[in-house]
């Protein structure tokens, strides 16, 4: 059935939504329990401890009135939010207002917060080393002007090392098929260490095997046995604090289909959420911050609202070429509860498909902004700006496009536009790290809709899912040399070092024979003994069915949209020819204009391989054999950073060819 057949389907059936997950899995009993589990306060335990990680306090006078609001809310269980707290309907998606907001006086960023567990990984251990020294320093309030002001300035000085671009990899166990199919696990991962090794068996000419082993390394590898507690201890943890602090923070898992992005990505905002109410209860009491959520997703090139009935929602973009999601639904959130309800709602409504890997695939990128907004006096009586926002992107599977055949032309239309994006996203990333004038955000609408995300104060962390499989491995190498490319547009000096590491130890991938190479030891051997915690954050593969009345929220249209932001999107009109169910042919083809776009991506891309030919060389000889045996792992074998952007590209226009081919999309 293609998506819109499913989507259809789904639109009579709220539990048909649901994604699965887990179902390979040996342990699938622990995943639907995870928020119970996580021991997420109530709102009323929020406002008394402030989370699990708080030592307990009693209720100080002056609670601000984030709590009662919350426990009303409770009351109306009709009416989970009440239109009152809905944002005017227009995500502002810039950093003009962020700019127009004054200084904080605020006392110290982490002040009272909690953080108590060690970071894993290097680049966040300036932050750890912060969260330390502020915690010594526990300023009382109303302390002296000039040392508030100066302990802002340091607050900032250690902000700013924080790395920008983080890259993590995670690696799912092996699943129930993959176990049936005798697939052996080929990741190996060193405890304590940043680095992971990918055995990829090979044939020599005379047919004999032999295992290339490839290492590399990344800010943070995690094994089939870490948490997703401590997914985010590692990744969004650290950054929390930022956003208070004017910055933009991203988070997306990038990975082949079934790797486990959603799996890692679903939990983040809830317990993202759950430290930012927290923040607001202690460090900020009293200072007038507002937590807003936004769930949307971009499939097909258009972007739907999945808080608001999957609507349709146009960008628009202003004179100054700020993007604006006109219409799209935010709510104002007081507690964990409403958000566990907002975030569960819009995961149900995402567009699923099946793909080869995963009978549950999202073949959509979801994006979850949590904004922070604060009115200029820090009363609630003028409007809230935006201060700063945590956005969590859950991106569509990557897959090469000749692993589409198989689909239906749906599937495989859906696979080219997902491969644009992410290609889109990867040329902002470098652009952004060359410093380069001209940032290609038009690429794809995903990077359009990310676009104030990556310009100012931001951070990024990447999460890379890889599958362990022997029959993932040539998808796994090329995801991990996805990761190795952005990371190596990090500027920081553990980047830099990562990526030399990275380089050589790619340069120098050894060939050993088969028996003396490859893991043992696969997640079939550890069935027995599975930790409950492995899973206990999962996401609920079996969530039940709502029973519970929608969201009776009156959509507010946005006069700023309606009025104000007048110069409409190049694209607009053209999205408006359809909603999800009216997709055609045609709505993958290219307009002229990124048609222009790829054709510069090209060019930039011939640019930067000719830049890497010297160290691809040495790599490229040492495979020449291998290509005779077998020609069609020649171009996986055979490039590095590069290679998957080529796999792309050409998965690319393989399947969706340019308007001045016909018209029409064709196959290779
Ligand atoms: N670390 C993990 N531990 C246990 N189960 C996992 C893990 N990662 C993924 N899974 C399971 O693997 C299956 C596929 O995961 P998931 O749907 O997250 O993949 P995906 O990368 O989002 O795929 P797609 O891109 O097709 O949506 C799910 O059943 C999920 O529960």
């Amino acid at each position: 059935m293609s998506v819109v057949g499913r989507q259809m389907a789904r639109s009579n059936s709220t539990a048909h939504h649901q994604r699965q997950y887990s179902d390979n899995f040996l342990d699938a009993s622990f995943n639907s329990k995870w928020l119970q589990s996580s021991n997420f306060p109530s709102s009323q335990d929020f406002c008394n401890y402030g989370g699990g990680r708080m030592s307990r306090k009693s209720p100080e006078p002056g609670t601000p009135p984030v709590c009662s609001r919350s426990s009303s809310l409770r009351k109306n269980s009709d009416e989970y939010v009440s239109p009152n707290e809905l944002s005017p309907g227009l995500l502002d998606l810039h950093s003009f207002d962020t700019e127009l907001l004054p200084e904080l006086q605020v006392p110290n960023l982490y002040e009272g917060y909690g953080l108590q567990k060690p970071v894993r990984g290097k680049s966040f251990d300036d932050s750890e080393q912060y969260l330390a020294s502020n915690k010594l320093l526990n300023r009382p309030r109303g302390m002296a002007e000039n040392n508030l002001l100066k302990s802002i300035s340091v607050d900032k000085e250690r902000a700013n090392n924080v790395a920008k671009i983080k890259v993590v990899v995670r690696k799912r166990p092996l699943n129930k098929k993959e176990i049936a199919k005798k697939e052996e696990d080929i990741i190996t991962i060193e405890s304590n260490s940043n680095a992971l090794t990918v055995h990829e068996k090979k044939l020599k000419v005379d047919l004999t095997e032999y295992v290339e082993k490839h290492e590399f390394l990344f800010d943070a590898v995690l094994n089939e046995d870490v948490s997703n507690e401590e997914v985010y201890s590692e990744t969004v943890e650290p950054i929390v604090p930022l956003i208070f602090n004017r910055t933009k923070a991203t988070c997306f898992a990038y990975g082949q289909t079934g790797s486990g992005k959603t799996y890692t990505m679903q939990p983040l905002p809830l317990k993202a959420s759950q430290d930012i109410l927290r923040l607001m209860c202690h460090t900020y009491r009293n200072q007038g911050f507002q937590l807003f959520v936004s769930f949307f997703e971009i499939y097909g090139g258009k972007v739907f609202d999945l808080l608001n009935d999957r609507k349709k929602l146009c960008m628009r973009e202003d004179g100054k070429q700020q993007v604006c999601i006109v219409g799209l639904q935010e709510y104002k959130v007081l507690d964990v509860e409403t958000i566990k309800e907002l975030i569960e709602r819009g995961n149900a409504t995402r567009s699923t498909g099946t793909t080869g890997a995963n009978e549950e695939s999202s073949r959509s990128h979801a994006i979850l902004q949590l904004a922070i907004k604060r009115s200029s006096d820090g009363s609630e009586m003028k409007p809230a700006r935006l201060v700063g926002k945590l956005s969590f992107i859950d991106l569509a599977g990557s897959e090469r496009g000749a692993d589409t055949t198989d689909n239906d032309k749906q599937t495989r239309m859906e696979g080219a536009e997902i491969n644009k994006s992410l290609l889109a996203l990867k040329e902002c990333i470098r652009a952004l790290d060359n410093d380069q004038g001209h940032i290609p955000f038009r690429g794809s609408k995903l990077t359009e809709v990310l676009r104030d995300s990556f310009v100012g104060d931001s951070r990024t962390v990447m999460i890379s899912c890889i599958s362990p499989s022997s029959g993932s491995c040539e998808h796994t190498l090329n995801t991990l040399r996805y990761a190795d490319r952005v990371k190596s547009l990090s500027k920081g000096n553990n980047s830099k070092k990562d990526t030399l590491s990275s380089s050589s130890n790619l340069r120098e991938s050894t060939a050993l024979p088969l028996a003396s190479a490859l893991p043992t030891e696969t997640f079939e051997d550890n069935i027995t003994d599975v930790p409950y915690e492995k899973n206990k954050f999962g996401w609920s593969k079996q969530i039940e069915r709502d029973t519970s009345p929608p969201f009776k929220v009156d959509p507010v249209p946005s006069e700023r949209a309606e009025g104000n932001v007048a110069v409409p999107y190049s694209d607009y009109n053209k999205g408006q020819r359809g909603g999800l169910n009216g997709l055609t042919e045609d709505d993958f083809d290219y307009t002229e204009e990124t048609y222009e776009q790829q054709k510069m991506l090209r060019k930039m891309n011939r640019k930067a391989q000719t830049y890497q030919m010297p160290a691809l060389e040495e790599k490229w000889k040492t495979d020449a054999l291998t290509k005779l045996v077998d020609p069609s792992t020649f171009d996986d074998n055979h490039s590095h950073s590069d290679d998957d952007l080529n796999t792309l590209l050409r998965g690319r226009s393989c399947i969706c060819s340019p308007k001045t081919s016909g018209g029409h999309n064709r196959d290779c």
